[in-house]
């Protein structure tokens, strides 16, 4: 008896290590060979395929060297310096063309008409899951897909409506304040002008702005839970420069305790929120000026609707909305205010007449909503700066099923990139002045520039589009307006011009000017 029971687990091991094997070859060899062989037939052109780490540690070197070397103040054809490895690739295969992330193959897409189908067929093209070390970061919205995505996306919009956010422009006009008056402090110690990195202040703002915007009276806490969320990202920013091994996480190292202590600590502030929200909200004293008050009202009249708890989101998941908030909002809208900062520093004709814009609308009153709506020429220059530097260089895509794309039949499992950058830079489309800022080509709206195009889309596209765009919009042309109000700025000697990607494209040396009081 135990003679059969011993060969019965010999077998069920050998057969189980010999599916596993098969698992490991087929993902790193033969499901990659078969691919190729697809992409290529179809007229694809990429490197050959290399066991296991594909490319990338070519990609990983194109990105050190380019990061060593600075561009000129005046150079804003940035391509070479934030997508290396893709202007290398389409250089050396052509458009029509792919690259190896590990044993995953990547094509590259960059027809307009093919990337509105792609965004506006979500179902089919879905997002690649991210690891399990970025889902301690935010999971929220932006990561969920079909029915379960427009559950969430149905609860959140209305927290975005226009009424809403202007509902919310008091506090972002609180924080834009505190900032001038910092940059009028330290100005004042050294006279009329002083040279100051706006950077770490800007970054500041839209942080302030956020836990003021996202959690109302509760922004004290508020700050404290994305001081902690910062210190997440720059942890899971390291994990990603290395091979994630999968089950690593679960290792006691420093500082996977580190990570899920943060992750622990978040989680019972927030709930701590939404509780004294909650109870307020029973006892018919609530405001619901902020995100998560808007957030809770608006899945509460969900649930009410239906009848059914299943119709609306749990606290987890609300959780998890608000460390969305400010993952996908404050690093974003800090790089637009700073490359705008740094492009009008360079072009002293486009920042005296956006002061004058805002001058005539303002004057040097107080700035409200409506006021930042008729602001033509700040909303050129913001969207000029979208355009040359996009907060969100590439996106990416997987094809779920055998697909029909364009020319293309992909079979499933391939990735989709869309260069935003690519396509915001590019000659035959923006023409041969596409690498210099020139917001007049914006003087007609986004849909005259593009004509119509899917060229120009620094939010994404199709109903996955940001959910924040107005309130990025509205914050920084708030945040602009103020500062030309009070200060002239040109850039500072000590300013090395070094955009770089790291999630979003950010000023490598930090970004000094020097303001001139007004
Ligand atoms: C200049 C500022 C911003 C830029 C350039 C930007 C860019 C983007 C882009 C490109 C996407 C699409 C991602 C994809 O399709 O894979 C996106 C999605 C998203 N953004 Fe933004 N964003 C900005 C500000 C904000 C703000 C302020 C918030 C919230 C407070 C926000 C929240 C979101 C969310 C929740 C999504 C996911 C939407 C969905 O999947 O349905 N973003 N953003």
């Amino acid at each position: 008896m135990e003679i059969v029971a011993y060969y019965l687990v010999s077998f069920l091991l050998t057969i189980t290590i010999v599916i596993y094997a098969w698992k490991l070859l087929d993902w790193a060899w033969f499901r990659p060979r078969k691919l190729e062989k697809c992409l290529r037939k179809q007229g694809l052109k990429g490197n050959s395929y290399k066991l296991i780490f594909g490319d990338v540690k070519e990609f990983a070197k194109s990105f050190e060297d380019a990061k060593s070397k600075p561009l000129k103040v005046s150079d804003d054809d940035i391509c070479p310096r934030i997508v290396p490895y893709f202007v290398d690739t389409i250089k050396k295969h052509g458009k029509n063309c792919f690259i190896w992330i590990g044993p995953k193959p990547m094509v590259l897409i960059t027809e307009a008409e093919v990337i509105r189908d792609v965004f506006n067929n979500y179902v089919l093209y879905q997002k690649p899951k991210s690891t399990p070390l970025t889902k301690l970061l935010a999971q929220g919205v932006a990561s969920y897909e079909e029915d379960k995505w427009a559950m969430h996306r149905k609860i959140l919009n209305p927290a975005f409506h226009m009424e809403k956010i202007k509902s919310m422009v008091p506090a972002v006009h609180l924080s834009c304040t505190e900032m001038v008056r910092q940059w009028q402090e330290s100005i004042s110690t050294k006279g009329t002008s002083c040279e100051i990195d706006i950077w770490p202040y800007l970054q500041r703002l839209t942080s302030d702005v956020i836990s003021r915007t996202a959690f109302g009276s509760n922004y004290e806490e508020g700050r404290k839970i994305f001081e902690l969320q910062k210190e997440q990202g720059q942890h899971v920013i390291e994990a990603a420069r290395t091979l994630y091994i999968p089950g690593s996480r679960f290792l006691p190292t420093k500082k996977n305790l580190r990570m899920k202590e943060i992750d622990k600590k978040v989680q019972a502030m927030i709930r701590g929120i939404i509780d004294k929200r909650v109870k307020a909200m029973k006892a018919g004293e609530a405001n619901t000026d902020y995100l998560l008050g808007m957030l809770l009202e608006s899945n509460f009249k969900q649930i009410e609707q239906h009848g059914n708890k299943d119709f609306g989101m749990t606290t987890r998941e609300i959780i998890e909305e608000c460390k969305l908030f400010y993952f996908a909002g404050q690093e974003t809208t800090s790089v637009l205010l700073v490359w705008t900062m740094i492009l009008l520093s360079r072009h002293p004709d486009w920042q005296a007449r956006a002061r004058e814009e805002v001058l005539q609308v303002f004057g040097d009153g107080k700035l409200e909503f409506d006021g930042l709506n008729r602001l033509k020429i700040v909303t050129m220059i913001l969207n000029e700066t979208l355009r040359l530097y996009p907060p969100v260089d590439t996106l990416n895509r997987k094809t779920t099923t055998n697909t029909k794309l364009g020319e293309l039949s992909l079979p499933a499992g391939v990735m989709l990139l869309f260069p935003i950058i690519l396509l915001h830079h590019d000659k035959e489309i923006w023409g041969k002045d596409a690498t210099e800022f020139k917001p007049e080509r914006f003087s007609e709206g986004v849909s005259k520039a593009t004509k119509g195009q899917m060229t120009f889309f620094p939010f994404g596209g199709g109903p996955r589009i940001c959910i924040g765009q107005n309130f990025s919009m509205i914050e920084a042309k708030m945040a602009l307006a103020m500062i030309l109000q009070h200060f002239s700025f040109e850039p500072s000697p000590s300013y090395t011009h070094a955009p770089q990607s790291v999630i979003t494209i950010q000023p490598q040396y930090g970004a000094p000017l020097i303001l001139h009081r007004l």
